[in-house]
């Protein structure tokens, strides 16, 4: 079924477990993303950036937002687990506006580059709008930036989300769930030194505001993955994400949405690379990303499990 984000999370956000959200561009990830939930039995956030919404209507916003809301609602009507589709990142008014009147479930207005009166001041309008439809909001407070090494370096602790300042933010917005800032970076070069996320603001943010939290750049870049991928001629040097270990930390201390995009991109990668690697006579792309599914939706499937969202369908 298609359904609202914020019911996915709230229910989470009781439970105290989390969901990956999954980014697509194409319809590969979605039908992997489509199984592993059915196979695991898990509710199931799919979202799009808005580089992948120009990609998908060549150029077109509205198009490419109506696509993968054609896309996803085929899948998610046919099938009995919960489905919803979100807007990640949205920074320009006419991604956001485009993603609510095509049909996502939630949008997220990225306001975070802003100073905090200014994010608050963006996030209060688009919330006003987005709620008058029944679609849900995320909003992000501070910037992803990794904590170097073990000290914390001022201009990175200023970038950190203030738990103050979230609860104040959660209560002027009316935003329905919350990204905090709390050392990740997006990407598959994460962290300078060892992974380290602030523990104790994210306790004091979840406490203080008692809504679902999202994760950004929480992709652990498997390291199997890497050396499958540099096999086969990619050159991944120096990549790192973030530890399953922190990551289950994380959903203890209150994160419920797990925003997932380098991990599945690195899989489908290392599948294809190995793929046309073995069959060179092979120009079926029904067969050609065989590999790359695959691996992408084992990605998948562990992070449900390591979530704690198997089985919560
Ligand atoms: O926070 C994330 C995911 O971050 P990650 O790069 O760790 O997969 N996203 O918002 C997904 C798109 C951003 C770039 O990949
Ligand atoms: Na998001
Ligand atoms: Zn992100």
């Amino acid at each position: 079924a298609y359904v609202n984000t914020k019911e996915i999370l709230e229910k989470a956000s009781q439970e105290f477990y989390a969901v990956p959200a999954l980014n697509i561009n194409n319809l590969e990830f979605l039908q992997v993303i489509i199984e592993a939930g059915l196979e695991e039995r898990a509710p199931v956030i799919i979202e799009t950036s808005e580089g992948a919404i120009k990609y998908a209507g060549n150029g077109n916003i509205l198009r490419g937002a109506k696509l993968f809301v054609d896309m996803v609602r085929a899948y998610a009507d046919t099938i009995d687990i919960p489905v919803a589709l979100h807007l990640d990142h949205g920074k320009h008014f006419e991604f956001i506006m485009a993603a609510i009147k095509a049909g996502y479930s939630s949008v997220m207005i990225d306001a975070s580059e802003y100073p905090f009166e200014e994010n608050l001041k963006i996030t209060k309008k688009i919330v006003e709008i987005a709620h008058s439809v029944g679609v849900s909001v995320e909003a992000e407070l501070g910037r992803l930036v990794g904590i170097e090494d073990n000290v914390i370096v001022e201009e990175h602790e200023a970038a950190l989300v203030d738990p103050d300042e979230a609860a104040e933010f959660v209560e002027k917005t009316g935003v329905d769930f919350l990204a905090p800032a709390i050392g990740t970076s997006h990407g598959a070069f994460k962290f300078k030194g060892a992974a380290k996320l602030d523990f104790d603001r994210l306790k004091k943010v979840k406490n203080l505001t008692n809504k679902p939290l999202v994760l950004h750049g929480a992709s652990s870049v498997p390291q199997e993955i890497v050396k499958l991928a540099e096999e086969y001629g990619a050159n991944f040097k120096g990549a790192k994400g973030v530890p399953s270990e922190i990551l289950k930390e994380a959903v203890r201390y209150g994160i419920n949405k797990v925003n997932t995009d380098t991990d599945l991109r690195m899989a489908f990668v290392a599948g294809l690379r190995e793929f046309l690697a073995g069959n060179p006579a092979e120009f079926d792309p029904r067969k050609y990303f065989k590999t790359s599914k695959e691996y992408v939706k084992k990605v998948i499937k562990d992070r449900m499990r390591l979530l704690d969202c198997a089985n919560k369908a």
